[in-house]
């Protein structure tokens, strides 16, 4: 018996940026999976007109599934915006449609409705303007499915020679990011890195490279003492249970080709210190993944690129490679149906 090809939903992101524009992309795109987008329909039809993209959408029911054939057609489970969009021009009032719509892929993926979510670019700023404590999709979604820790990590597009950088803090403002640097979560961190890359991505016995969080990793505590404090007792720790750690090492350093050659994935202890380097390496073609969830998620690796909202000048590379390696994980998935 065949298997039923997994069933991906799409979340349209900020619609005055170029989510709706990429979902209306992806009608052009055959998938081995089934598509649904959630997203306002006739929203997605005015930006379909002013692309000059024909584009037939049909609602989504659950109980007719088929797979996206990438014929100009687009399945969409429709979820109203609260204010008429215009391309490029935030509005608050269009916030909470954004989160209902993450709301329905999380719930949806969690009654098993879909086997994993991909989502497209919001804007923090204007959830935020809207009075909506947001830091992004990685701890919305840690939230929402009650899960207490959560990895961001980023996978650059091309799997022969892939770079994966995990954060050890996310949505940070760097002065806080010291303070956040603790045993405990440090180790849940790398605990949640190691589990997923062994069962989701596959990788036997990852080695992972960790940076350390100060210049030259601290210098022997004269630049700095979270190295000797507690990155590298933490990883002396868990190289006692079999995990094969690097580090703590210069971050600097850490990304140059011959240490990245033998590594599975790098551990950055924050947000600009891992995501240039991969962004530089393959941006717009890089995927987010979250680990830890007890669904799977996917993401671009880019934001809401407003000034290109409407133009038709964007590229779907990212959107298409996280849809792909949401369809790979939904087939590493152990008990998966799919
Ligand atoms: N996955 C997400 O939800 C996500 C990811 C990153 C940033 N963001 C958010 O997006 C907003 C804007 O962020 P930013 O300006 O720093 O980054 P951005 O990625 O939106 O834009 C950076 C540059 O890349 C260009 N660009 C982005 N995506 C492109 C694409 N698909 N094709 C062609 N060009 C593209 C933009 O035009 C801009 O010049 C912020 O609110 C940020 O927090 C969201
Ligand atoms: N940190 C991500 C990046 O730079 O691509 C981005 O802000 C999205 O994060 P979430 O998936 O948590 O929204």
């Amino acid at each position: 018996m065949t298997k039923p090809l997994p069933c991906i939903v799409v979340t349209a992101g900020e619609p005055a940026g170029i989510g709706p524009d990429l979902c209306i992309m992806l009608a052009a795109q055959p998938l081995d999976a089934q598509l649904v987008i959630i997203a306002d329909t006739e929203m997605l039809q005015t930006r379909a007109k002013a692309l000059g993209i024909p584009l037939n959408t049909v609602a989504y029911d659950a109980n007719m599934r088929q797979q996206h054939l990438g014929n100009g057609s687009l399945t969409v489970l429709n979820q109203a915006v609260s204010q008429p969009v215009i391309a490029s021009q935030l509005n608050a009032d269009n916030s909470a449609y954004v989160l209902e719509t993450l709301r329905t892929a999380a719930i949806g993926c969690v009654k098993s409705e879909f086997d994993a979510m991909v989502t497209a670019p919001v804007h923090k700023g204007i959830i935020n303007d809207a009075g909506i404590a947001f830091s992004g999709h990685t701890e919305f979604l840690a939230e929402l499915t009650h899960t207490a820790q959560v990895v961001m990590m980023l996978v650059s597009g091309h799997q022969a020679n892939s770079m994966r950088v995990a954060l050890a803090t996310t949505h940070l403002a760097l002065k806080d990011v010291p303070q956040a640097i603790q045993k405990t979560s440090l180790e849940t961190t790398i605990r949640i890195l190691h589990h997923d890359l062994v069962n989701k991505f596959g990788i036997q016995h990852p080695r992972i490279l960790v940076a350390g969080l100060n210049p030259h990793a601290g210098e022997d505590g004269y630049l700095g003492r979270e190295e000797i404090d507690v990155i590298n007792p933490v990883l002396a720790k868990l190289r006692t249970e079999g995990m094969n750690l690097i580090g703590a090492l210069p971050a600097d350093t850490l990304f140059a080709k011959h240490h990245l050659k033998h590594a599975d994935a790098v551990l950055a202890m924050y947000h600009d210190q891992g995501l240039p380097v991969l962004k530089h390496a393959s941006f717009g073609e890089g995927v987010n993944v979250t680990l830890g969830l007890p669904i799977i998620r996917t993401s671009v690796d880019h934001g809401t690129a407003l000034d290109l909202a409407g133009t038709g000048k964007i590229e779907i590379g990212s959107l298409l490679a996280a849809i792909e390696l949401a369809i790979q994980l939904t087939k590493n998935k152990p008990s998966s149906a799919v």
